[in-house]
């Protein structure tokens, strides 16, 4: 019988976020483009079921999401398991473009870097839910957050249909509901589980383009 509800395949969960990201991590502090990938794919569902206000958004992300995975499973998939082996086989190939975009405009070193800023937009975000009150605005905490991280990278015209989308996020109890975890209690919980290992990936991704600097990639 068909239900009214999305398919479990669609329904965001963060736990499963949480695992994703946690599987990104190998033992030698890499970091899996397979799991990581996977993380951000969990993180659209959610940005699609808050409606389609954020599909401009959302489709971008999916954008880079598979350029990513069309490299994964290309013909030099090995190459890219990690985002170390990814960037050092680019690299070596002179895949990427350094200072403009020239004949690599979407290799996977520069694709990954949009997706890294966002990750650190998110890592924001969800501090400032986790330590938020009953009365705090996710509108404004996405705001604040947007403004430290992403902002600084994008043209007025998207920080303007940024702003204008993130007025209308659901308030804060109807967005940890959505986040398909529990009581607020747990959601704070299972955010404080979270954030670190999202700072933990974000934080090896930086070291590593900050080493070859790939950090203003164009
Ligand atoms: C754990 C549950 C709570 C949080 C759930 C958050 C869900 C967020 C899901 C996805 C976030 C979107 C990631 C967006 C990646 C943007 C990458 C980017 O910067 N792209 C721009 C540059 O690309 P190139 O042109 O150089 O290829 C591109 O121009 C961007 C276009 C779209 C606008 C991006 C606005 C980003 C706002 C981020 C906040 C999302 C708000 C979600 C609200 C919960």
């Amino acid at each position: 019988m068909a239900g009214p509800v999305a398919s479990e395949d669609q329904r965001f969960c963060l736990r499963e976020v949480l695992d994703t990201f946690r599987l990104s991590l190998s033992e030698k502090k890499e970091v899996y483009l397979e799991h990581y990938v996977a993380g951000w794919r969990g993180l659209v569902k959610f940005l699609n079921s808050l409606g389609s206000v954020f599909s401009f958004i959302s489709k971008d992300a999916v954008n880079k999401i598979q350029i990513l995975v069309s490299y994964l499973n290309g013909e030099n998939g090995s190459q890219y398991v990690t985002v170390q082996s990814m960037v050092k086989y680019e690299l070596e190939n002179d895949f990427v473009d350094q200072t403009k975009r020239g004949s690599h405009p979407e290799s996977g070193c520069r694709t990954l870097l949009r997706l890294h800023r966002a990750l650190r937009w998110l890592e924001l975000f969800l501090e400032r839910l986790r330590t938020s009150t009953e009365d705090s605005k996710t509108s404004v905490m996405c705001a604040e957050a947007y403004n430290e991280s992403l902002a600084q990278y994008h043209p007025w015209v998207i920080r303007k249909a940024a702003g204008m989308a993130f007025c209308v996020l659901p308030g804060r109890s109807a967005f940890f509901e959505v986040m398909n975890v529990g009581p607020p209690e747990q959601v704070v919980a299972m955010l404080g589980e979270a954030l670190p290992l999202i700072s933990e990936v974000y934080q090896i991704t930086e070291d590593l383009y900050t080493q070859h600097n790939l950090l203003n990639l164009p």
